[in-house]
Protein backbone atom coordinates (compact mmCIF):
# COMPACT_ATOMS: atom_id res chain seq x y z
CA UNK A 1 0.00 0.00 0.00
CA UNK A 2 1.42 3.48 -1.02
CA UNK A 3 2.36 5.09 1.84
CA UNK A 4 0.18 8.70 3.06
CA UNK A 5 3.69 10.61 1.72
CA UNK A 6 3.85 8.77 -1.13
CA UNK A 7 0.76 9.76 -2.45
CA UNK A 8 1.71 13.59 -2.47
CA UNK A 9 2.04 13.57 -6.11
CA UNK A 10 1.42 15.90 -8.52
CA UNK A 11 -2.10 15.26 -10.24
CA UNK A 12 -1.09 16.07 -13.04
CA UNK A 13 2.74 14.58 -13.80
CA UNK A 14 4.68 15.24 -17.02
CA UNK A 15 5.83 11.46 -18.50
CA UNK A 16 9.19 11.68 -19.80
CA UNK A 17 10.83 9.09 -21.97
CA UNK A 18 13.20 7.03 -20.00
CA UNK A 19 15.65 7.44 -22.53
CA UNK A 20 15.89 10.67 -22.13
CA UNK A 21 16.48 10.01 -18.41
CA UNK A 22 18.93 7.42 -19.44
CA UNK A 23 20.87 10.49 -21.52
CA UNK A 24 20.58 13.43 -19.06
CA UNK A 25 22.37 11.27 -16.42
CA UNK A 26 24.90 9.68 -18.27
CA UNK A 27 23.42 6.60 -17.61
CA UNK A 28 24.22 2.89 -18.41
CA UNK A 29 21.76 0.53 -19.33
CA UNK A 30 21.44 -3.26 -18.89
CA UNK A 31 18.48 -5.96 -18.47
CA UNK A 32 15.47 -5.75 -20.91
CA UNK A 33 15.66 -4.03 -23.26
CA UNK A 34 14.41 -0.26 -23.48
CA UNK A 35 11.73 0.95 -25.62
CA UNK A 36 12.56 4.43 -27.08
CA UNK A 37 8.83 5.29 -26.21
CA UNK A 38 8.90 4.32 -22.81
CA UNK A 39 7.92 6.31 -20.48
CA UNK A 40 7.89 7.55 -16.56
CA UNK A 41 6.70 10.03 -14.90
CA UNK A 42 7.24 9.32 -10.85
CA UNK A 43 9.96 7.96 -9.24
CA UNK A 44 10.79 6.44 -5.58
CA UNK A 45 12.99 5.19 -3.56
CA UNK A 46 10.63 2.88 -1.14
CA UNK A 47 9.00 -0.30 -3.21
CA UNK A 48 5.71 0.31 -1.05
CA UNK A 49 5.14 3.56 -3.05
CA UNK A 50 5.79 2.42 -6.60
CA UNK A 51 3.02 3.26 -9.01
CA UNK A 52 2.92 1.83 -12.42
CA UNK A 53 5.26 3.66 -14.96
CA UNK A 54 7.46 4.65 -11.85
CA UNK A 55 11.44 3.82 -12.18
CA UNK A 56 12.41 2.08 -8.26
CA UNK A 57 15.49 3.39 -7.43
CA UNK A 58 17.40 0.73 -5.77
CA UNK A 59 20.06 2.33 -3.45
CA UNK A 60 22.18 0.18 -0.86
CA UNK A 61 20.58 1.13 2.58
CA UNK A 62 22.28 0.87 6.23
CA UNK A 63 20.15 -2.36 6.76
CA UNK A 64 19.56 -3.82 3.24
CA UNK A 65 19.82 -3.03 -0.19
CA UNK A 66 17.17 -1.80 -1.95
CA UNK A 67 17.44 -4.41 -5.37
CA UNK A 68 16.21 -6.47 -2.50
CA UNK A 69 12.61 -5.14 -2.84
CA UNK A 70 12.73 -5.36 -6.65
CA UNK A 71 10.21 -7.59 -7.07
CA UNK A 72 7.77 -5.89 -5.39
CA UNK A 73 8.34 -2.80 -7.08
CA UNK A 74 7.85 -4.55 -10.47
CA UNK A 75 5.14 -6.44 -9.61
CA UNK A 76 3.60 -2.99 -8.51
CA UNK A 77 4.34 -1.89 -12.19
CA UNK A 78 7.71 -0.48 -11.99
CA UNK A 79 8.91 0.61 -15.27
CA UNK A 80 12.87 0.34 -14.91
CA UNK A 81 14.91 -0.21 -11.91
CA UNK A 82 17.68 2.45 -11.26
CA UNK A 83 20.87 1.15 -9.04
CA UNK A 84 24.30 0.17 -8.77
CA UNK A 85 26.32 -2.70 -9.50
CA UNK A 86 25.56 -4.33 -6.35
CA UNK A 87 21.88 -4.18 -7.18
CA UNK A 88 22.48 -5.00 -10.57
CA UNK A 89 23.71 -8.60 -9.04
CA UNK A 90 21.34 -8.72 -6.52
CA UNK A 91 18.61 -8.60 -9.45
CA UNK A 92 20.12 -10.88 -11.44
CA UNK A 93 20.47 -13.42 -8.37
CA UNK A 94 17.21 -13.33 -8.23
CA UNK A 95 16.15 -13.96 -11.55
CA UNK A 96 14.99 -10.40 -12.17
CA UNK A 97 17.74 -9.33 -14.85
CA UNK A 98 15.70 -9.87 -17.58
CA UNK A 99 12.91 -8.72 -16.31
CA UNK A 100 12.92 -4.79 -16.56
CA UNK A 101 15.49 -2.37 -18.17
CA UNK A 102 17.94 -1.78 -15.19
CA UNK A 103 19.64 1.80 -15.14
CA UNK A 104 23.23 1.93 -13.87
CA UNK A 105 24.56 4.76 -11.44
CA UNK A 106 27.64 4.49 -9.18
CA UNK A 107 25.82 6.68 -6.86
CA UNK A 108 21.98 6.51 -7.45
CA UNK A 109 21.03 7.38 -4.08
CA UNK A 110 22.56 10.84 -4.76
CA UNK A 111 20.56 10.94 -8.45
CA UNK A 112 17.38 9.89 -6.87
CA UNK A 113 16.47 13.62 -6.29
CA UNK A 114 18.08 15.23 -9.23
CA UNK A 115 16.11 12.50 -11.17
CA UNK A 116 13.02 13.33 -9.31
CA UNK A 117 13.33 17.47 -10.02
CA UNK A 118 13.96 16.42 -13.49
CA UNK A 119 10.81 14.61 -13.90
CA UNK A 120 8.71 17.16 -12.34
CA UNK A 121 10.20 19.75 -14.34
CA UNK A 122 12.53 21.36 -11.16
CA UNK A 123 9.70 22.66 -9.29
CA UNK A 124 12.45 24.39 -6.75
CA UNK A 125 13.11 26.44 -8.94
CA UNK A 126 9.34 27.73 -9.69
CA UNK A 127 8.96 27.94 -5.82
CA UNK A 128 10.48 30.21 -3.39
CA UNK A 129 12.83 27.72 -1.08
CA UNK A 130 13.85 27.88 2.54
CA UNK A 131 15.97 24.97 4.34
CA UNK A 132 16.63 25.22 8.10
CA UNK A 133 18.56 23.18 9.99
CA UNK A 134 20.46 22.67 13.43
CA UNK A 135 19.75 20.28 16.15
CA UNK A 136 17.10 22.28 17.84
CA UNK A 137 14.55 25.26 16.70
CA UNK A 138 14.13 23.40 13.02
CA UNK A 139 10.36 22.95 13.64
CA UNK A 140 10.03 26.15 15.06
CA UNK A 141 12.03 28.55 12.86
CA UNK A 142 10.16 26.87 9.77
CA UNK A 143 6.59 27.87 11.36
CA UNK A 144 7.84 31.17 11.92
CA UNK A 145 9.39 31.58 8.53
CA UNK A 146 6.37 30.07 6.86
CA UNK A 147 4.06 32.77 9.17
CA UNK A 148 6.13 35.58 7.35
CA UNK A 149 6.03 33.79 3.89
CA UNK A 150 1.98 33.82 4.19
CA UNK A 151 1.95 37.43 4.34
CA UNK A 152 3.07 37.42 1.28
CA UNK A 153 2.34 34.36 -0.14
CA UNK A 154 -1.04 33.45 -0.90
CA UNK A 155 -0.70 29.69 -0.59
CA UNK A 156 2.74 28.11 1.06
CA UNK A 157 3.77 24.61 1.88
CA UNK A 158 6.06 23.27 5.42
CA UNK A 159 7.77 20.19 5.45
CA UNK A 160 8.74 18.92 8.44
CA UNK A 161 8.83 17.00 11.60
CA UNK A 162 5.17 17.51 12.46
CA UNK A 163 3.40 17.67 8.93
CA UNK A 164 3.77 17.82 5.33
CA UNK A 165 1.14 21.31 4.73
CA UNK A 166 0.32 22.57 1.49
CA UNK A 167 -2.10 25.16 2.31
CA UNK A 168 -4.21 24.15 4.59
CA UNK A 169 -4.51 20.66 3.54
CA UNK A 170 -1.67 18.75 5.67
CA UNK A 171 -0.79 15.21 6.69
CA UNK A 172 1.11 13.49 9.59
CA UNK A 173 5.19 13.34 8.59
CA UNK A 174 7.01 10.17 8.73
CA UNK A 175 9.93 12.27 9.63
CA UNK A 176 12.10 15.32 9.65
CA UNK A 177 12.33 15.49 5.87
CA UNK A 178 11.29 12.99 3.68
CA UNK A 179 13.25 10.88 0.72
CA UNK A 180 14.17 12.90 -2.22
CA UNK A 181 11.49 11.66 -4.46
CA UNK A 182 8.67 12.33 -2.18
CA UNK A 183 9.97 16.13 -1.53
CA UNK A 184 10.03 16.54 -5.10
CA UNK A 185 6.81 15.43 -6.01
CA UNK A 186 5.44 17.37 -3.41
CA UNK A 187 6.71 20.38 -4.23
CA UNK A 188 5.30 19.65 -8.12
CA UNK A 189 1.97 19.20 -6.05
CA UNK A 190 2.66 22.45 -3.90
CA UNK A 191 3.24 24.25 -7.47
CA UNK A 192 -0.10 22.68 -8.36
CA UNK A 193 -2.38 23.57 -5.38
CA UNK A 194 -1.12 27.62 -6.34
CA UNK A 195 1.86 27.30 -3.46
CA UNK A 196 4.52 29.95 -3.99
CA UNK A 197 6.65 29.32 -1.07
CA UNK A 198 7.78 26.41 0.46
CA UNK A 199 9.43 26.14 4.01
CA UNK A 200 11.51 22.59 4.96
CA UNK A 201 12.99 21.39 7.86
CA UNK A 202 16.54 19.31 6.95
CA UNK A 203 17.96 17.16 9.39
CA UNK A 204 21.54 15.98 9.61
CA UNK A 205 20.40 12.49 8.26
CA UNK A 206 18.97 14.39 5.19
CA UNK A 207 21.71 15.88 4.28
CA UNK A 208 23.89 12.67 5.09
CA UNK A 209 21.60 10.61 2.52
CA UNK A 210 21.39 13.28 -0.20
CA UNK A 211 17.67 13.60 0.68
CA UNK A 212 17.72 17.40 -0.37
CA UNK A 213 20.20 16.85 -3.38
CA UNK A 214 18.11 18.37 -6.68
CA UNK A 215 16.86 20.91 -4.94
CA UNK A 216 18.70 24.34 -4.27
CA UNK A 217 17.42 26.37 -1.86
CA UNK A 218 16.99 30.39 -2.00
CA UNK A 219 17.63 30.55 1.55
CA UNK A 220 19.59 28.09 4.10
CA UNK A 221 19.06 28.39 7.76
CA UNK A 222 21.30 27.17 10.34
CA UNK A 223 19.83 27.40 14.30
CA UNK A 224 22.27 25.90 16.78
CA UNK A 225 24.37 22.46 16.91
CA UNK A 226 23.90 20.35 20.05
CA UNK A 227 24.84 16.80 21.15
CA UNK A 228 22.56 14.65 19.03
CA UNK A 229 22.33 11.76 16.70
CA UNK A 230 25.64 10.83 17.77
CA UNK A 231 24.93 7.19 16.98
CA UNK A 232 24.87 7.94 13.38
CA UNK A 233 27.33 10.87 12.65
CA UNK A 234 30.02 9.38 15.16
CA UNK A 235 31.42 12.91 16.43
CA UNK A 236 30.65 16.19 16.60
CA UNK A 237 32.93 17.04 13.65
CA UNK A 238 30.82 14.61 11.60
CA UNK A 239 27.38 16.03 12.85
CA UNK A 240 29.04 19.24 12.18
CA UNK A 241 30.41 18.22 8.30
CA UNK A 242 26.82 17.17 7.61
CA UNK A 243 25.06 20.46 8.88
CA UNK A 244 27.38 22.34 6.52
CA UNK A 245 26.15 20.43 2.87
CA UNK A 246 23.24 22.85 3.16
CA UNK A 247 25.75 25.63 2.77
CA UNK A 248 27.31 24.70 -0.18
CA UNK A 249 26.73 25.64 -4.00
CA UNK A 250 24.32 24.19 -5.80
CA UNK A 251 22.28 23.20 -2.38
CA UNK A 252 21.75 26.86 -1.37
CA UNK A 253 22.11 30.39 -2.87
CA UNK A 254 22.66 31.92 0.39
CA UNK A 255 22.53 31.28 4.34
CA UNK A 256 21.76 32.91 7.56
CA UNK A 257 23.95 31.34 10.22
CA UNK A 258 22.99 31.76 14.17
CA UNK A 259 26.51 32.40 15.37
CA UNK A 260 26.15 31.85 19.11
CA UNK A 261 27.63 28.39 19.56
CA UNK A 262 30.81 27.72 18.04
CA UNK A 263 29.53 25.82 15.25
CA UNK A 264 27.57 28.51 14.03
CA UNK A 265 30.85 30.45 13.84
CA UNK A 266 32.25 28.24 11.91
CA UNK A 267 29.70 27.85 9.69
CA UNK A 268 30.14 31.51 8.97
CA UNK A 269 33.96 31.17 8.35
CA UNK A 270 33.86 28.05 6.05
CA UNK A 271 30.56 28.77 4.39
CA UNK A 272 31.24 28.59 0.29
CA UNK A 273 27.85 30.49 -0.24
CA UNK A 274 27.32 34.55 1.23
CA UNK A 275 26.00 33.90 4.41
CA UNK A 276 24.03 36.93 6.84
CA UNK A 277 25.29 35.86 10.61
CA UNK A 278 23.11 36.72 13.71
CA UNK A 279 23.50 36.82 17.32
CA UNK A 280 20.75 36.28 19.55
CA UNK A 281 22.35 36.30 23.07
CA UNK A 282 22.18 39.51 24.32
CA UNK A 283 25.98 41.19 25.05
CA UNK A 284 27.43 38.47 23.80
CA UNK A 285 31.06 38.68 22.06
CA UNK A 286 29.59 37.64 18.65
CA UNK A 287 26.86 40.69 18.91
CA UNK A 288 29.38 43.23 18.11
CA UNK A 289 30.50 41.39 14.43
CA UNK A 290 27.59 39.81 13.64
CA UNK A 291 25.30 41.14 10.38
CA UNK A 292 22.11 41.14 12.69
CA UNK A 293 21.89 40.65 16.42
CA UNK A 294 19.79 41.15 19.23
CA UNK A 295 20.73 43.45 21.25
CA UNK A 296 18.21 43.71 24.22
CA UNK A 297 15.25 40.96 25.22
CA UNK A 298 12.31 41.60 27.51
CA UNK A 299 11.23 37.94 28.15
CA UNK A 300 7.18 38.17 29.21
CA UNK A 301 6.39 36.78 32.62
CA UNK A 302 2.81 36.00 31.59
CA UNK A 303 4.39 32.54 29.61
CA UNK A 304 3.14 34.16 26.56
CA UNK A 305 6.08 35.48 24.63
CA UNK A 306 8.71 38.11 24.83
CA UNK A 307 10.08 41.27 22.82
CA UNK A 308 13.30 42.12 21.67
CA UNK A 309 15.35 44.78 19.64
CA UNK A 310 16.71 43.32 16.32
CA UNK A 311 19.90 45.62 14.91
CA UNK A 312 20.14 45.23 11.41
CA UNK A 313 23.37 45.69 9.46
CA UNK A 314 22.87 49.05 8.96
CA UNK A 315 22.48 49.76 12.54
CA UNK A 316 18.60 50.36 12.71
CA UNK A 317 16.95 48.81 15.57
CA UNK A 318 14.00 47.30 15.47
CA UNK A 319 10.99 46.23 18.00
CA UNK A 320 10.55 42.81 17.54
CA UNK A 321 8.55 39.65 18.92
CA UNK A 322 8.44 36.39 19.89
CA UNK A 323 4.89 34.60 20.10
CA UNK A 324 6.34 31.69 22.27
CA UNK A 325 8.16 32.08 25.63
CA UNK A 326 12.21 31.83 26.47
CA UNK A 327 15.03 32.96 24.97
CA UNK A 328 15.42 30.07 22.59
CA UNK A 329 11.99 31.55 21.01
CA UNK A 330 13.63 35.11 20.97
CA UNK A 331 16.54 33.22 18.62
CA UNK A 332 13.95 31.39 16.92
CA UNK A 333 12.14 34.63 15.67
CA UNK A 334 15.10 36.69 15.47
CA UNK A 335 16.35 33.65 12.82
CA UNK A 336 13.40 33.76 11.01
CA UNK A 337 12.68 37.23 10.43
CA UNK A 338 16.00 37.51 9.06
CA UNK A 339 15.16 34.41 7.04
CA UNK A 340 12.16 35.97 5.58
CA UNK A 341 14.00 38.89 5.03
CA UNK A 342 16.66 37.12 3.01
CA UNK A 343 13.37 34.94 0.87
CA UNK A 344 11.87 38.79 0.08
CA UNK A 345 9.88 39.53 2.56
CA UNK A 346 9.58 43.13 3.80
CA UNK A 347 11.40 43.23 7.14
CA UNK A 348 8.98 44.99 9.10
CA UNK A 349 6.40 42.66 7.54
CA UNK A 350 8.07 40.13 8.89
CA UNK A 351 8.75 41.03 12.33
CA UNK A 352 4.79 41.87 12.24
CA UNK A 353 4.06 38.07 11.55
CA UNK A 354 6.54 36.20 13.53
CA UNK A 355 5.42 38.06 16.59
CA UNK A 356 2.23 36.33 15.75
CA UNK A 357 2.67 33.41 14.52
CA UNK A 358 0.37 30.37 15.46
CA UNK A 359 0.68 27.85 17.94
CA UNK A 360 3.19 25.36 17.07
CA UNK A 361 2.09 21.83 18.18
CA UNK A 362 4.33 20.17 20.91
CA UNK A 363 6.56 23.41 21.20
CA UNK A 364 6.32 25.21 24.35
CA UNK A 365 2.73 24.52 23.98
CA UNK A 366 0.25 25.52 26.64
CA UNK A 367 -2.23 22.96 26.38
CA UNK A 368 -3.60 23.83 30.21
CA UNK A 369 -4.01 26.86 31.40
CA UNK A 370 -3.63 27.62 34.98
CA UNK A 371 -6.21 27.92 37.49
CA UNK A 372 -9.39 26.32 38.84
CA UNK A 373 -6.91 23.75 40.81
CA UNK A 374 -5.03 22.62 37.75
CA UNK A 375 -1.53 23.76 36.71
CA UNK A 376 -0.59 25.65 33.86
CA UNK A 377 0.81 22.40 31.75
CA UNK A 378 3.04 22.27 28.65
CA UNK A 379 4.70 20.25 26.03
CA UNK A 380 7.91 20.66 24.57
CA UNK A 381 9.55 18.48 22.47
CA UNK A 382 12.75 19.05 23.87
CA UNK A 383 15.17 15.75 23.92
CA UNK A 384 18.69 16.83 23.78
CA UNK A 385 20.92 18.04 27.01
CA UNK A 386 21.07 21.40 25.66
CA UNK A 387 16.88 21.66 25.11
CA UNK A 388 16.35 20.42 28.31
CA UNK A 389 18.05 22.87 29.85
CA UNK A 390 16.29 26.19 27.56
CA UNK A 391 12.83 24.97 28.03
CA UNK A 392 13.47 24.68 32.42
CA UNK A 393 14.80 27.58 32.43
CA UNK A 394 11.78 29.28 30.06
CA UNK A 395 9.30 27.68 32.07
CA UNK A 396 10.81 28.80 35.76
CA UNK A 397 10.08 32.72 35.52
CA UNK A 398 6.65 31.72 34.88
CA UNK A 399 6.27 29.58 37.90
CA UNK A 400 5.34 30.71 41.53
CA UNK A 401 5.35 27.12 42.51
CA UNK A 402 6.90 24.32 41.87
CA UNK A 403 7.87 23.48 38.69
CA UNK A 404 7.13 19.82 38.07
CA UNK A 405 9.01 18.15 35.19
CA UNK A 406 7.38 14.53 33.12
CA UNK A 407 10.57 12.78 31.04
CA UNK A 408 11.77 9.91 29.17
CA UNK A 409 14.62 8.94 26.79
CA UNK A 410 14.62 7.08 23.56
CA UNK A 411 15.84 3.60 23.00
CA UNK A 412 17.83 2.65 20.13
CA UNK A 413 19.16 6.66 20.31
CA UNK A 414 22.38 7.95 22.02
CA UNK A 415 22.55 6.26 25.06
CA UNK A 416 24.97 8.90 26.35
CA UNK A 417 22.51 11.43 27.05
CA UNK A 418 20.10 9.84 29.69
CA UNK A 419 21.79 10.55 32.50
CA UNK A 420 22.91 14.32 31.33
CA UNK A 421 19.30 14.30 31.04
CA UNK A 422 18.12 13.10 34.61
CA UNK A 423 21.33 15.43 35.72
CA UNK A 424 19.21 18.46 34.55
CA UNK A 425 15.95 17.41 35.58
CA UNK A 426 17.26 17.24 38.90
CA UNK A 427 18.68 20.67 39.01
CA UNK A 428 16.42 22.63 36.97
CA UNK A 429 12.93 21.02 38.03
CA UNK A 430 11.31 20.75 41.70
CA UNK A 431 10.07 17.83 41.08
CA UNK A 432 11.12 15.00 38.60
CA UNK A 433 8.35 12.25 36.70
CA UNK A 434 10.67 9.67 34.69
CA UNK A 435 8.86 7.56 32.21
CA UNK A 436 9.40 6.03 28.65
CA UNK A 437 9.62 8.01 25.70
CA UNK A 438 10.11 5.78 22.50
CA UNK A 439 11.52 2.86 24.02
CA UNK A 440 11.71 0.82 20.88
CA UNK A 441 13.60 -2.19 20.81
CA UNK A 442 15.66 -1.73 24.19
CA UNK A 443 14.21 -2.59 27.66
CA UNK A 444 12.17 0.61 29.03
CA UNK A 445 13.19 -0.19 32.76
CA UNK A 446 17.08 0.21 31.41
CA UNK A 447 16.31 3.69 30.12
CA UNK A 448 14.47 4.62 33.00
CA UNK A 449 17.42 3.49 35.18
CA UNK A 450 20.00 5.43 32.97
CA UNK A 451 18.30 8.85 33.59
CA UNK A 452 18.08 8.16 37.06
CA UNK A 453 21.26 7.10 37.87
CA UNK A 454 21.87 11.12 36.73
CA UNK A 455 18.81 12.20 38.93
CA UNK A 456 21.27 10.31 41.78
CA UNK A 457 23.87 12.34 41.36
CA UNK A 458 22.01 15.30 42.06
CA UNK A 459 19.41 14.54 44.63
CA UNK A 460 20.69 10.72 45.85
CA UNK A 461 17.83 9.90 48.08
CA UNK A 462 16.10 10.49 44.94
CA UNK A 463 13.83 13.36 46.93
CA UNK A 464 10.50 14.50 44.82
CA UNK A 465 11.46 12.15 42.23
CA UNK A 466 8.99 9.62 40.57
CA UNK A 467 9.14 7.08 37.96
CA UNK A 468 6.45 5.38 35.87
CA UNK A 469 6.21 2.92 33.80
CA UNK A 470 3.52 4.09 31.23
CA UNK A 471 3.53 7.93 30.31
CA UNK A 472 -0.10 8.09 30.42
CA UNK A 473 0.46 7.16 34.39
CA UNK A 474 3.13 9.82 34.38
CA UNK A 475 1.21 12.67 33.13
CA UNK A 476 -1.48 11.90 35.69
CA UNK A 477 0.88 11.35 38.26
CA UNK A 478 2.16 14.90 37.78
CA UNK A 479 -1.24 16.89 37.89
CA UNK A 480 -1.93 15.12 40.26
CA UNK A 481 1.00 16.42 42.28
CA UNK A 482 0.49 19.75 41.21
CA UNK A 483 -1.33 22.78 42.45
CA UNK A 484 -2.29 25.35 40.43
CA UNK A 485 0.78 27.61 41.33
CA UNK A 486 2.27 25.08 39.77
CA UNK A 487 3.83 24.07 36.03
CA UNK A 488 3.79 20.70 34.61
CA UNK A 489 6.04 20.52 31.86
CA UNK A 490 6.17 17.28 29.49
CA UNK A 491 9.06 16.57 27.31
CA UNK A 492 10.71 14.57 24.84
CA UNK A 493 7.62 13.49 22.54
CA UNK A 494 6.12 17.51 21.35
CA UNK A 495 3.65 17.00 18.39
CA UNK A 496 4.30 13.08 18.11
CA UNK A 497 1.65 11.06 17.42
CA UNK A 498 2.58 8.00 18.64
CA UNK A 499 4.54 5.62 20.95
CA UNK A 500 7.05 3.19 19.52
CA UNK A 501 7.41 0.26 21.99
CA UNK A 502 8.35 -3.26 20.51
CA UNK A 503 8.42 -2.71 17.04
CA UNK A 504 4.49 -1.65 17.62
CA UNK A 505 3.67 1.87 16.95
CA UNK A 506 0.92 2.82 19.48
CA UNK A 507 -1.40 5.85 18.84
CA UNK A 508 -0.02 7.92 21.63
CA UNK A 509 0.15 11.84 22.14
CA UNK A 510 1.10 14.05 25.40
CA UNK A 511 -1.17 16.81 24.36
CA UNK A 512 -4.53 14.69 24.32
CA UNK A 513 -3.85 12.67 27.97
CA UNK A 514 -3.43 16.40 28.96
CA UNK A 515 -6.38 17.40 27.26
CA UNK A 516 -8.25 13.97 28.41
CA UNK A 517 -7.37 15.00 31.97
CA UNK A 518 -8.51 18.13 31.29
CA UNK A 519 -11.73 17.49 31.01
CA UNK A 520 -12.18 14.75 33.08
CA UNK A 521 -11.27 17.18 36.30
CA UNK A 522 -13.85 19.81 34.10
CA UNK A 523 -16.34 16.94 35.00
CA UNK A 524 -15.21 16.49 38.57
CA UNK A 525 -15.73 20.03 38.99
CA UNK A 526 -18.82 19.87 37.54
CA UNK A 527 -20.57 17.32 39.67
CA UNK A 528 -18.83 18.62 42.85
CA UNK A 529 -20.59 22.10 41.98
CA UNK A 530 -24.34 20.28 41.11
CA UNK A 531 -23.75 17.94 44.25
CA UNK A 532 -23.23 21.20 46.28
C1 LIG B 1 19.34 6.35 9.18
C2 LIG B 1 18.18 6.60 8.28
O1 LIG B 1 17.70 7.69 8.20
N1 LIG B 1 17.72 5.56 7.61
C3 LIG B 1 16.63 5.69 6.66
C4 LIG B 1 17.06 5.09 5.35
O2 LIG B 1 17.50 3.83 5.63
P1 LIG B 1 18.42 3.12 4.62
O3 LIG B 1 18.67 3.98 3.44
O4 LIG B 1 19.58 2.61 5.30
O5 LIG B 1 17.38 2.05 4.12
P2 LIG B 1 17.20 0.52 4.45
O6 LIG B 1 16.15 0.39 5.49
O7 LIG B 1 18.49 -0.17 4.60
O8 LIG B 1 16.54 0.08 3.04
C5 LIG B 1 17.27 0.27 1.79
C6 LIG B 1 16.35 0.69 0.72
O9 LIG B 1 15.34 -0.29 0.56
C7 LIG B 1 14.11 0.35 0.42
N2 LIG B 1 13.06 -0.54 0.89
C8 LIG B 1 13.09 -1.03 2.15
C9 LIG B 1 12.05 -1.84 2.61
C10 LIG B 1 10.97 -2.12 1.74
O10 LIG B 1 10.02 -2.82 2.07
N3 LIG B 1 11.01 -1.62 0.47
C11 LIG B 1 12.02 -0.81 0.04
O11 LIG B 1 11.98 -0.37 -1.10
C12 LIG B 1 14.22 1.59 1.24
O12 LIG B 1 13.32 2.58 0.79
C13 LIG B 1 15.66 2.01 1.02
O13 LIG B 1 15.74 2.87 -0.08
O14 LIG B 1 16.00 5.04 4.41
C14 LIG B 1 14.85 4.32 4.89
C15 LIG B 1 13.80 4.34 3.79
O15 LIG B 1 13.48 5.64 3.45
C16 LIG B 1 14.32 4.97 6.15
O16 LIG B 1 13.24 4.22 6.64
C17 LIG B 1 15.41 5.03 7.19
O17 LIG B 1 14.94 5.87 8.24
C18 LIG B 1 14.88 5.29 9.50
C19 LIG B 1 13.54 4.61 9.74
C20 LIG B 1 15.03 6.38 10.55
O18 LIG B 1 14.73 6.15 11.69
N4 LIG B 1 15.47 7.56 10.20
C21 LIG B 1 15.63 8.61 11.17
C22 LIG B 1 16.85 8.40 12.05
C23 LIG B 1 15.76 9.94 10.45
O19 LIG B 1 15.88 10.01 9.24
N5 LIG B 1 15.72 10.99 11.22
C24 LIG B 1 15.92 12.31 10.69
C25 LIG B 1 16.18 13.34 11.76
C26 LIG B 1 15.41 13.25 13.02
C27 LIG B 1 15.79 14.32 14.03
O20 LIG B 1 16.45 15.35 13.70
O21 LIG B 1 15.42 14.13 15.19
C28 LIG B 1 14.68 12.70 9.88
O22 LIG B 1 14.87 13.43 8.88
O23 LIG B 1 13.58 12.32 10.26
N1 LIG C 1 16.93 27.75 19.24
C1 LIG C 1 16.86 26.75 20.10
N2 LIG C 1 17.94 26.38 20.81
C2 LIG C 1 17.89 25.37 21.67
N3 LIG C 1 16.78 24.67 21.94
C3 LIG C 1 15.67 24.99 21.28
C4 LIG C 1 15.65 26.04 20.33
N4 LIG C 1 14.41 26.13 19.84
C5 LIG C 1 13.70 25.18 20.43
N5 LIG C 1 14.44 24.50 21.31
C6 LIG C 1 14.06 23.36 22.13
O1 LIG C 1 14.18 22.19 21.31
C7 LIG C 1 12.91 21.54 21.19
C8 LIG C 1 12.69 21.16 19.76
O2 LIG C 1 12.39 22.33 19.05
P1 LIG C 1 12.02 22.25 17.54
O3 LIG C 1 11.05 21.17 17.32
O4 LIG C 1 11.70 23.59 17.03
O5 LIG C 1 13.44 21.78 17.01
P2 LIG C 1 13.79 20.75 15.89
O6 LIG C 1 15.12 21.17 15.43
O7 LIG C 1 12.71 20.75 14.89
O8 LIG C 1 13.86 19.37 16.60
P3 LIG C 1 13.77 17.94 15.87
O9 LIG C 1 14.69 17.89 14.72
O10 LIG C 1 14.20 17.01 16.91
O11 LIG C 1 12.38 17.82 15.40
C9 LIG C 1 11.88 22.54 21.65
O12 LIG C 1 10.81 21.87 22.16
C10 LIG C 1 12.65 23.38 22.64
O13 LIG C 1 12.67 22.76 23.88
Amino acid sequence: MTSPQGRMRPEHPTARRIVDLVSRFALRTAGAALPDDAVTSGVVLASADVLPGDVFVAVPGLKVHGAAYAAQALDAGAAAVLTDEAGQRLLADAGLGARAPVLLADDPRALAGPVAAWLHDEPGTRLVTVGITGTNGKTTTTYFVDAALRARHATTAVLGTVELRIGEEAIESPRTTVEAPVLQAILALALERGASAVSTEVSSHALALGRVRGLEFDVAAFTNLQRDHLDFHGDMEGYFRDKAKLFAPGQARRGVVVVDDEWGRRLVAESAIPVESVATHVGSLESADADWAVVGADIGLDGVGSTFVLRGPDGAEHTAASPLPGLVNVSNAALAVVVAHAAGVDLDVAIEAVAHAHEIPGRMERVIERGGGLPLSLVDYAHTPDALVLALEAVRPITPGRLILVLGSDGDRDQGKRPLMGEIAARLADVVVVTDENPRSEDPATIRAAILDGVRSQRPHLTDVHEATSRTQAIHDALALATDQDTVIITGKGHEPTQEIAGVFHRYNDRDVLREAHAAHETRVARQGSIA
